[in-house]
């Protein structure tokens, strides 16, 4: 299995600068942000899952063009995964006929191009042997991380947008086989109580997850803000736990 990295930032700016979008092999998204608007139309049709952490823009953004570019051309439809208030969220507020249209009714309820499906927390999908389980996060609004387990058993977790959150430290610890662990940090420490207003993460939050690890993954820092990824980047390279945290780039791949 591998995971590339298609968007990775906490916001945009050019073409290299793209929001939250992870490629599973050929035929699953974690996440459609503006990263996801690096693949043709060739590699947009093959998309088969969409796992949604939470229904933030930036989290989000290219799904609804994603469906309307290649629904004609596919004969199954897509399936967004996400928890229940998540998919409450963007069926009320962007699959509505207003925003967007409902891709789960067109060409009708029975065939559509778009469903929709529901993953609680320590809920899972399976899909040829790749299982991606929802994880608990905290954030500004109902969210998951997940955790993606290739067939040959070796996982990667996805924080998602999140604050310190002890349920996701202690799901994180009890996987024996993490290889790798994408956890966001959002603001410097200069904006620590945005960091707590907003529900994300600051270098030295950041720190205080990294300390309470008992697993080993490697430790890549994703969902930085551009205006502040410089300093924020300064701020990690100070880090003297056990567990180096490295910045997540575009195009990276993990291998499982
Ligand atoms: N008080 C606030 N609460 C939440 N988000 C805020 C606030 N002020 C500014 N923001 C920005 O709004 C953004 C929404 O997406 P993010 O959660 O990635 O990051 C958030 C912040 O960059």
């Amino acid at each position: 299995m591998e995971v590339r990295v298609l968007g990775c930032s906490g916001g945009i700016g050019g073409l290299d600068v793209r929001t939250t979008s992870l490629l599973v092999d050929d035929d699953i998204l974690i996440d459609c942000g503006t990263g996801a608007g690096v693949l043709d139309v060739p590699a947009l049709m093959a998309i088969d899952h969409v796992f949604l952490t939470h229904a933030h823009l930036d989290h989000i953004a290219y799904l609804p063009f994603i469906i309307d570019t290649v629904g004609d051309y596919r004969s199954r439809p897509l399936t967004v995964h996400a928890a229940p208030e998540t998919l409450r969220i963007i069926r009320s507020h962007i699959f509505n006929w207003l925003i967007w249209p409902d891709f789960s009714a067109i060409p009708d309820r029975a065939h559509p191009l778009m469903r929709f499906n529901e993953l609680r927390i320590g809920e899972w999908a399976d899909i040829d042997g790749r299982r991606i389980t929802a994880l608990p996060a905290l954030h500004a609004v109902p969210a998951v991380g997940y955790q993606i387990r290739s067939e040959t058993g070796a996982s990667l977790v996805f924080s998602g947008d999140t604050t310190v959150c002890d349920a996701q430290i202690e799901a994180i610890n009890a996987i024996n086989d993490l290889r790798a662990l994408i956890i966001e940090t959002a603001f410097p420490n200069m904006q620590h109580d945005l960091a707590l207003a907003a529900r994300h993460l600051c270098p030295q939050m950041l720190f205080s997850v990294l300390d309470r690890l008992i697993v080993s993954p490697e430790i890549y820092v994703t969902h930085l803000k551009p205006a502040q990824a410089a300093e924020i980047t300064a701020e990690l390279a100070a880090y003297s736990g056990r567990l180096k945290p490295q910045i997540l780039r575009n195009d990276q791949v993990f291998t499982l």
